[in-house]
Order: C-alpha cells, then sequence, then structure tokens
C-alpha cells in the first residue's frame, strides 16, 4: 500500500476548528497521514482567540527536522507563522529539504479579529515563501495587503491581484471569494497562464471557522496523492463547501466547519 503523506505547519486551535487541527482532520477525511509542526498554541473558541502563545524557533526547526529528516512528506501547507523569524525559520527548513508540493495560506487575521501574524512579517512571507509556493491561496484581504492594491472586489481586480502574486514567485494563486457579498462565492485560479473560476453557493451561516485552514489543507491533500494542482484545487473546493453546507451547530459564535460531511454526505458539484 503507498501510504501519501502531508505535513501542516501552522498553530493549534484549542477549540478544534482551525489551525492544526482542521488541517490533520482534512488530511485523514482525505486519505491521507497527516503530520503536524505547531507554530504557536492559540487558546481558542468559536467565540474567538483568547491567548497566543508563540513557539520558539528554535523547537519549530527541531519538529520540522524531525518529520523531514525521518518520515518525509508529499506535500507541506502552512498556515498561522505570527513572525518574521518564524517565517524565515520555516522558509530555510522547506528549501534544505528540497519541498514539493507546498501550500502557502498567508494567514494574517482571525475571524474574530485577533491578529494571527503581526504587521511587520508581511514583507517575510512576500520575500522568503512567495517564491518556495505551489500554491498561494489569500483571501480578499490577505491578496490586498501582499499586493498593496487599495481594493480587490471585482473579478477583474481578482486577476490582477493573482497576476501580481504570481510575478512575485507563487507558481500558482488562488484568490478566495469568502469575504465577497455575491451570492455565488467565486474563487479564482491562476497558473500564470489562465484563469479558472470555481464557483459554489454562498451558504448564509455563521459556521465558517477555519475554511480557509480546511481548504488549503485540501488542497495539499491532494497534491500528495498525486493530483495536480487543478484537480487538487477543484476537490478542496468539493470539500469546503460540503463542510460549510453541513455545519455542526457547536459553540456560541462563529462555529467550526463540518469536516466529515465530504465522506458522509455526499458532496456538491461545484
Ligand atoms: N459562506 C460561504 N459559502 C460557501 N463557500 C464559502 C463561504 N465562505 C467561504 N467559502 C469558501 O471557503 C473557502 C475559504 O474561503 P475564505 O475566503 O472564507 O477563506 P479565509 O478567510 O482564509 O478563511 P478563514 O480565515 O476562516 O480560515 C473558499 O473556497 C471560499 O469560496
Ligand atoms: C491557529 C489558527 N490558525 C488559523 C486561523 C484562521 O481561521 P479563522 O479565520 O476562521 O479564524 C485561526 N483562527 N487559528
Amino acid at each position: 500500500m503507498t501510504v501519501h503523506k502531508a505535513l501542516t505547519v501552522a498553530g493549534s486551535d484549542s477549540g478544534g476548528g482551525a489551525g492544526i487541527q482542521a488541517d490533520l482532520k482534512t488530511f485523514q477525511e482525505l486519505g491521507v497521514y497527516g503530520m503536524s509542526v505547531l507554530t504557536a498554541l492559540t487558546a481558542q473558541n468559536t467565540q474567538g482567540v483568547h491567548g497566543v502563545f508563540p513557539v520558539p524557533p528554535e523547537f519549530i526547526a527541531q519538529q520540522m527536522d524531525a518529520v523531514l529528516s525521518d518520515i518525509g512528506t508529499d506535500a507541506v501547507k502552512t498556515g498561522m507563522l505570527f513572525n518574521s523569524i518564524i517565517i524565515e525559520t520555516v522558509a530555510k527548513k522547506l528549501k534544505e529539504y528540497n519541498v514539493r508540493n507546498y501550500v502557502l495560506d498567508p494567514v494574517m487575521v482571525a475571524k474574530g479579529g485577533a491578529p494571527l501574524l503581526v504587521t511587520e512579517a508581511v514583507a517575510a512571507v512576500k520575500e522568503h515563501l512567495l517564491p518556495l509556493a505551489t500554491v498561494v491561496t489569500p483571501n480578499l484581504p490577505e491578496a490586498k495587503v501582499l499586493t498593496g492594491m487599495e481594493k480587490i472586489e471585482t473579478k477583474e481586480e481578482m486577476k490582477e491581484a493573482a497576476k501580481l502574486l504570481h510575478d512575485w514567485g507563487a507558481q500558482h494563486v488562488v484568490i478566495k471569494g469568502g469575504h465577497g457579498t455575491d451570492d455565488i462565492v467565486t474563487d479564482l485560479l491562476y497558473d500564470g497562464r489562465e484563469f479558472v473560476e470555481l464557483s459554489a453557493e454562498r451558504f448564509h451561516t455563521q459556521h465558517t471557522h477555519g475554511t480557509g485552514c480546511t481548504f488549503a489543507a485540501a488542497i495539499a491533500a491532494g497534491l500528495a496523492s498525486g493530483k495536480n494542482v487543478r484537480e487538487a484545487v477543484k476537490q478542496a473546493k468539493v470539500f469546503i463547501t460540503a463542510a460549510i453546507s453541513h455545519p455542526l451547530g457547536i459553540g456560541h459564535g462563529h462555529g467550526p466547519t463540518n469536516h466529515w460531511a465530504y465522506r458522509r454526505e455526499g458532496s456538491n458539484d461545484v
């Protein structure tokens, strides 16, 4: 039996809806062996982030060495990286172990508004991580911060942002449309040559905690299993649409998505 493996380098969400926990659930649901390197602990629930405890960079490097020198991986996804020293540490290890299939989710702010990346670290994301990324998956506010564009609302503006991020080194760009307002939510994939739109019904629900983490983890799982980027992104869109459309309804705030919906409830066609 071939075991496909994926590694998430991200923060812990004690509430289980985002971060490392969302990533590992997604890997498991998509039949991929999941491994994790923790960059920060958060005391977090569906109502918000109550505390952040960053892991020392030396220990992040030690975790990456432990996993990559022995087990190895078919794909890596990064999420919350918090500051520029952590970003530089992770970039160095990705290069040292010649990681292929790297999905960069440029996490900046939690749904409740808490910062998960300090402002001064945006430059480090652009300098050290974008050039290594097989796929980068910004939401609309993250794409604005990374590109410096004044606004990204229309399809044309999404395309312009995708081109800029591709020019800066990412092989593929997915601009996620979750933060828009249309009844159809459209993500835009760009491979440097053509654009592919992935659309689905927008569900009017507050249970969208961890959607970006889950989507990026599903892309990494697809790549780890040998899918090409377009196939992996399409599968991830179906996975996240199923997860959002069958909410669990737990907690008192922005509840988690349903990581087992894709397997148990069947998938919605995109
Ligand atoms: N209400 C919704 N209905 C349907 N799909 C959605 C909805 N919200 C987000 N999505 C989809 O979920 C995925 C993640 O998009 P989103 O823009 O929410 O990312 P994000 O802001 O990085 O997520 P988060 O920060 O919550 O982890 C995308 O494929 C997007 O189209
Ligand atoms: C550890 C961690 N990583 C990522 C997110 C982003 O998810 P969201 O924007 O849904 O809060 C989060 N809240 N916590």
